[in-house]
C-alpha cells in the first residue's frame, strides 16, 4: 500500500551553515557547517558554552545576518519572530500600541488591531493593562508583552534568545507554563536558547547541545516526558543532569 501522505516538511533548516566575522587575522568563526532540522511544531532548545554562537545562529534564522557559507531556509518563507532577553518595547507607547505595531505594519484595519491587540493581551494575561506604559510593569510582564508583540506577527516559528534569562525563578516558572500553552495552543514552532540546562528539560521536545566556538552540533537530547512538567520534576532534573555533564566535559575539553 502507498502512502498519499506527505512526510511534514521542516519548519527550518540549516544546512552546512558557516558564519565568519570580520577578515584576514581578525576573523572569528562562530559557526562551523551547521547542520539543523526542526520539524514543525517542535520546540528545540539549544544549549552550550558562553560565545559558542548561539546568538549567532538564532540571528541568521531571523534573516538579521547572513551566513557566511551554507543555507537556512524557513517554510513558507514565513519571516520568523524573535524574542530577547530585554523586552525591547518602546517606553513611550502604551503596552497596547507596541503590540498593535506588528498589526500596523501588516495594515489591518483600526477595527482588527483593536481586537486582535485585546485578544492578544488576554493570551498573555494582562488584558488590563493595554493603557499602562512598559515602565509601569514588571520584568515579567514586560516579557509577556514582549510575547504578545511577537505573536502579533501571526509567524509559525519563534526564535526566542534567552527570554526569560533576567528575571527570578518564580516569575521564569510562571513563564514557562505561559509559553507552553500558548506554543502547544498554537502549534507553533520554537527555536530557544538558554544557559539554563534545567529551563531547556522543562520546555524542549529536542535539546540541541553546542561545541564551544566554532559552534557546531556535539549532542542532542529527545525529552519524551509529558507536558506539562515541572522544573523540578526527577525526570527533568535527570535530563538535566545528563546535559550538563556533557556541557561542563565540552568547556573543560575546549579549556575555559
Ligand atoms: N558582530 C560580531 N563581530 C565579531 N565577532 C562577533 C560578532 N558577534 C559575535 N561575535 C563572536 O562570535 C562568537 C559567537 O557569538 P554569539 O553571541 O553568537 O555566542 P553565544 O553562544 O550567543 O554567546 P552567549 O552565550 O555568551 O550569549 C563569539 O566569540 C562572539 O564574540
Amino acid at each position: 500500500m502507498t502512502s498519499t501522505q506527505a512526510p511534514a516538511r521542516a519548519a527550518v533548516t540549516l544546512d552546512g551553515v558557516t558564519k565568519v566575522y570580520g577578515r584576514g587575522a581578525e576573523a572569528v568563526l562562530a559557526l562551523d557547517g551547521l547542520d539543523l532540522t526542526v520539524r514543525p511544531g517542535e520546540f528545540v532548545c539549544l544549549v552550550g558554552a558562553s560565545g559558542c554562537g548561539k546568538s549567532t545562529l538564532l540571528n541568521l534564522v531571523a534573516g538579521l545576518d547572513s551566513p557566511s557559507g551554507g543555507s537556512i531556509e524557513v517554510a513558507g518563507g514565513a519571516r520568523p519572530g524573535l524574542m530577547f532577553q530585554e523586552s525591547a518595547l518602546f517606553p513611550w507607547l502604551s503596552v497596547g500600541a507596541n503590540v498593535e505595531l506588528p498589526l500596523k505594519l501588516r495594515k489591518l484595519d483600526r477595527a482588527q488591531r483593536r481586537d486582535r491587540v485585546a485578544e492578544l493581551l488576554r493570551t498573555v494575561h494582562l488584558g488590563d493593562f493595554g493603557k499602562h506604559r512598559p515602565h509601569q510593569l514588571s520584568g515579567g510582564m514586560r516579557q509577556r508583552v514582549a510575547l504578545a508583540r511577537t505573536l502579533a506577527l501571526d509567524t509559525p516559528v519563534l526564535l526566542m534568545d534567552e527570554p526569560f534569562g533576567a528575571l527570578d525563578a518564580m516569575t521564569r516558572d510562571i513563564l514557562h507554563d505561559e509559553l507552553e500553552r500558548i506554543y502547544l495552543e498554537r502549534e507553533l514552532t520554537v527555536l530557544f536558547v538558554t544557559h539554563n540546562v534545567r529551563e531547556a528539560a522543562r520546555l524542549a521536545d529536542r535539546i540541541v547541545l553546542l561545541s564551544s566556538r566554532p559552534g557546531r552540533i556535539i549532542h542532542e537530547t529527545t525529552v519524551d516526558a509529558p507536558r506539562p512538567r515541572r522544573i523540578d520534576a526527577p525526570e527533568v532534573a535527570a535530563i538535566a543532569a545528563d546535559v550538563t555533564d556533557r556541557l561542563r566535559k565540552e568547556v573543560i575539553r575546549h579549556g575555559q
